[in-house]
């Protein structure tokens, strides 16, 4: 029952899935995080894995860069392996000052160049949001671990160089804080197909302030959203 995109057998993903764009992010995620974890697919090097973390069946599964990437994973893992739950972990671009770089960010909807939502939906916007419930969660949980996170909106680009100077600008005045490449179509993907998901993003680099982040605080503040989607993760019930 392989998908021409993920050759794990029937059963091997768990109901939950971590996401990060990189898929040596996964086998990070799951050496470091996981217990018992074994890979379950390794179709063009997107590399997934299933283990438990304290006790609860979780797997992670890298997505790949861009909206039309992470739309064929999440459609697979849902409508062929069941997957209910997907938590993107990813990075973005600050848009505004207030944010800084270290910050973790709750995307509870997402804003986007992309046409692959109005595709969806006859012509018309739609209103790319997290599950309440997963997005509440992690909120809280941040709270619980006194690391506090920025929950609001964020912008799904198409474009990595984009053409429009004004954009970050009109996006930043408009209280988006941060633009990456896929939340907006993981919430597509999760609205047309039943299931459930969530964006949580590291702010890597400042677009305004050039600032980044160092390797050793890369990794650092990767490590702390990596801990609350698990948290997220582990606080659902199984099914
Ligand atoms: O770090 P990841 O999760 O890949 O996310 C961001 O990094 C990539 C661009 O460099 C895009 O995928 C963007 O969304
Ligand atoms: O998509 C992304 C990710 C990180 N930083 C950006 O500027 N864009």
């Amino acid at each position: 029952m392989a998908t021409p995109h993920i050759s794990a057998a029937p059963g091997d993903f768990a109901d939950v899935v971590l996401m990060p764009g990189d898929p040596l992010r996964a086998r990070y995620i799951s050496d470091r995080f996981l217990e018992g974890a074994r890979e379950v697919t390794s179709v063009r090097n997107m590399l997934g894995f299933t283990g438990t973390f304290r006790g609860r069946r979780v797997s992670v599964m890298g997505h790949g860069m861009g909206v039309p990437s992470i739309s064929i994973y999440a459609t697979e893992l849902i409508k062929t392996y069941g997957v209910r739950v997907l938590i993107r972990v990813g990075s973005c671009g600050a848009l505004s000052t207030d944010v800084k770089v270290r910050e973790v960010i709750v995307a509870t909807g997402a804003g986007t160049d992309s046409n692959v939502n109005r595709m969806r939906l006859m012509g018309h916007d739609f209103a790319a949001v997290a599950d309440f419930t997963l997005a509440r969660r992690a909120v809280e949980a941040a709270e619980r671990r006194n690391k506090p996170v920025r929950a609001g909106p964020v912008f799904t680009s198409d474009l990595f160089y984009h053409p429009q100077e004004q954009l970050n600008a009109t996006l930043a005045r408009m209280g988006v804080l941060a633009v990456e490449m896929e939340v907006a179509g993981l919430y597509g993907v999760a609205a047309e197909s039943g299931a459930r998901a969530l964006g949580l993003l590291t702010v890597s680099d400042h677009i305004i302030t050039g600032e980044k982040l160092t390797p050793q605080e890369r990794q650092t503040t990767f490590d702390e959203m990596i801990e609350l989607a698990l948290d997220v993760a582990h606080a659902e019930p199984t099914p």
